[in-house]
């Protein structure tokens, strides 16, 4: 996941690959909550590992739920012990619910069912998002719910219910505001069904009907029948009980393929569409984990995409996308049945042929942000033209090439205004794209990004690459990592694979001079190196982090790095460190050979004093003996030898930015690059 405080997208020109999508939220945390209503132990499959069900699997545990393992872990079930429909009398908590809806409302419900003391509470947004029409329903029936702030919001406060005045009148819910007031009684309402039918009455329009169908399918899956009344009354029959089905496989998340199907109708076309050598292989996206038989209403989208141009084939659990119509085909729909993709479309509109109309979308409003204002803002940052009412927002795109701007995208803690934003990369003018607050993903969809650049095409000259020359301990490996950490690139450290050569060669007891230059040349062709987690190096089965770092591996690297076999038997490994979403490299001749059209070089050092006394004290923390003025020599005798070798020797690149660190702090240092990287970006200082 990248927890930067942005993420730069370059200009993307392509797409193809296969993608297997995390676990639907909705039926995460409904089938969890299911899962703790019920007895005995339900193993749960696929479960999504997100901010929204970390949330509800920590309410569960505080309730007296048993969970194994204690999270999420990828690849492995969660099983998950219920109550039984019971909680031990006089059960209080405090349950923090952070933005998570489908926690906040279900529980709420269900809880107030239980009775006990709690309080709900969560993240500032939601106490702005409405509670008030379930609420409303819960006292009907006798439930205690106060309000701790503001009249119809969270936080709440729950206490013991009496059901003395409970009748067998229907309960009667608003339909019109959030489809979850109906999905939370429908859950938890079984649990006063025992000896009586419970009826639910909806008031007004019901939206998201999707929604309610995947609660009803889950609730037969766990072992209660409701009555649909054509979806204005809900009937709960007498004698039902939660029944766990043992195990249960969790579909992957239809609203999340939402931005893989339209990935698939934008970018699977050519590149270049001249380019009779890409038009012939044909490219799509390939969707695993969900399809055809999917209980998710959001999977309606594909209807959405197809009358927009996609070409999509299906099978019970995939999906296959390409680029059908180009440019896409301009739609004016009712989009009650996919609120959330929906937002999909809002951004396959600026690749459409005309104006396109989304309608029937208040519930946006009361999403986790207002999305509607959300949308209609950004897209307007990207050079689009919109029109927003109070349920509907008309989106003219930018009328030419040239009307396309290069935006910071605001994401408003919104973690679907960040993913389908990500699709306008694939903009004709080939501007980068900044989404702030990429984590904001991770509710429901925690490595987004990567999956979405692991299918990505760009052209190489359009992946940034920052590059960090200078002489050795000027700072360079410690800058870099710091830069590449703030932007959240790819790091190459090209030293090391110089140290590495040097460390084989010489164990191979081989003379690092001219006489072994081809042999040494194809040891480093070949060499079994692999980068880990924490700057770990591996050669082969071997952790060589330690052994290259010592100053003779230093002085090792900088002998065989003068000979020209090995600096060409090096280069491709070199650039296949190029990669989405960028790179920052370090090393001596990254700005001058290996990445010459890099948008910024900078040329560090320091005076020698300085690093012999900056590297003196490196080694000495690192546990290896060290005297300042043998080290002072030999960086003097490194630093002439790598200045003055006929083969890409140590000298600033004519385009780089100097910078000379002796008086300045580490943070120092890497707040100049940063600034010089934004000053380059077309965004404005971050
Ligand atoms: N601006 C700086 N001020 C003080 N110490 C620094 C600075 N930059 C780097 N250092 C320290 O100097 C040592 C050498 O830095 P390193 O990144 O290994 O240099 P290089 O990669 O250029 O050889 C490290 O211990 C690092 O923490
Ligand atoms: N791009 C590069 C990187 C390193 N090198 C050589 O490899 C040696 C070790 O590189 P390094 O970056 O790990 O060294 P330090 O700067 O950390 O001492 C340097 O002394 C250079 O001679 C090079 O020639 N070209």
């Amino acid at each position: 996941m990248f927890t930067t405080e942005f993420l730069d997208l370059p200009a993307l020109d392509s797409a193809h690959g296969c993608v297997s999508l995390p676990g639907s939220k909705s039926i995460s945390n409904r089938v969890l909550l299911l899962a703790a209503l019920s007895q005995g132990t339900t193993t749960i499959h696929d479960l999504l590992d997100s901010d929204d069900t970390q949330v509800m699997l920590a309410a569960l545990k505080q309730l007296g739920c048993k969970i194994k393992p204690d999270s999420v872990t990828p690849g492995q079930a969660i099983a998950v012990t219920g109550i039984g429909g019971q909680l031990p009398g006089g059960t209080s908590a405090t349950l923090f619910l952070g933005n998570a809806g489908t926690a906040m409302r279900p529980l709420t419900a269900a809880l107030a069912l239980l009775g006990g003391n709690f309080e709900m509470t969560g993240v500032p947004r939601m106490y702005e998002r409405p509670i008030g029409d379930l609420v409303d329903a819960l006292r009907q029936l006798g439930c205690r719910i106060d309000y701790l702030r503001d009249q119809g919001f969270p936080p709440l406060k729950i206490g013991a219910p009496d059901f003395s005045q409970f009748s067998s009148l229907p309960i009667q819910v608003r339909g019109d505001v959030s489809s979850q007031f109906l999905t939370s009684l429908l859950m938890a309402l079984p649990l006063l069904a025992k000896d009586r039918d419970v009826t639910i009455e909806v008031v007004g329009e019901l939206i998201s009907k999707p929604y309610i169908h995947i609660t009803l399918e889950l609730l037969t899956r766990f072992g209660i029948e409701v009555r649909n009344d054509n979806w204005q009354r809900f009937v709960i029959p007498a004698g039902s009980r939660y029944r766990s089905p043992g195990a249960i496989h969790v579909e992957a998340d239809a609203s999340s393929a939402s931005y893989f199907i339209a990935l698939g109708a934008i970018a699977t076309g050519a590149a270049d569409e001249a380019d009779a050598d890409n038009a012939a292989e044909p490219k799509s996206i390939r969707i695993l984990g969900v399809g055809r038989d999917s209980i998710q209403g959001d999977i309606r989208f594909i209807e959405a995409a197809q009358a927009m141009g996609a070409q999509v084939e299906n099978g019970p659990n995939w999906l296959q996308v390409s680029r059908g119509s180009w440019p896409l085909k301009a739609i004016d729909l009712d989009c009650n049945h996919i609120p959330d993709a929906a937002m999909t479309l809002g951004v396959m509109a600026l690749y459409a042929d005309g104006v396109t109309t989304l309608r029937n979308i208040a519930s946006w409003r009361v999403k986790e942000t207002d999305r509607i204002a959300a949308m209609a803002t950004e897209l307007r940052k990207l050079g689009a033209t919109v029109e927003e009412g109070a349920d509907f927002i008309r989106i003219t795109p930018p009328a030419a090439r040239a009307d396309w701007k290069a935006a910071s995208i605001h994401t408003y803690d919104d973690h679907r205004v960040a993913m389908c934003f990500s699709l306008a990369a694939f903009n004709p003018a080939k501007l980068p794209l900044r989404i702030e607050d990429p984590k904001c993903v991770a509710k429901t969809f925690p490595d987004y990004f990567e999956t979405l650049f692991s299918v990505c095409q760009s052209a190489c000259q359009q992946i940034p690459v920052i590059c960090i020359d200078g002489p050795t301990a000027s700072g360079k490996g410690t800058i870099a990592a710091a830069v590449a950490e703030a932007l959240g690139y790819h790091l190459l450290d090209s030293g090391a694979l110089y140290r590495i050569t040097g460390l084989a060669a010489s164990r191979a007891g081989l003379e690092l001079d001219e006489a072994n230059e081809e042999t040494i040349a194809e040891m480093a062709l070949d060499l079994p190196v692999r980068f880990g987690a924490d700057q770990r190096v591996w050669l082969g089965d071997e952790d060589i982090s330690l052994a290259i770092r010592t100053e003779q591996a230093g002085m090792n690297a900088s002998r065989v790095s003068a000979l020209p076999a090995v600096r060409a038997a090096l280069v491709d490994l070199q650039l296949s460190f190029q990669q989405l979403p960028g790179l920052v490299a370090d090393g001596r001749d990254m700005g001058t050979v290996i990445f010459p059209h890099a948008p910024l070089k900078v040329y560090l050092w320091a005076s020698a004093q300085c690093r012999a006394e900056r590297r003196y004290k490196q080694l000495i923390s690192k546990g290896i003996s060290a005297n300042i003025s043998t080290l002072l020599a030999d960086l003097e005798a490194r630093d002439a030898r790598d200045m003055q070798r006929a083969t890409a020797p140590l000298k600033p690149a004519e385009d780089s930015l100097q910078l000379d660190s002796s008086e300045m702090t580490i943070e120092e240092v890497v707040v100049q690059v940063l600034t010089w990287w934004q000053e380059r970006q077309p965004f404005g200082r971050a």
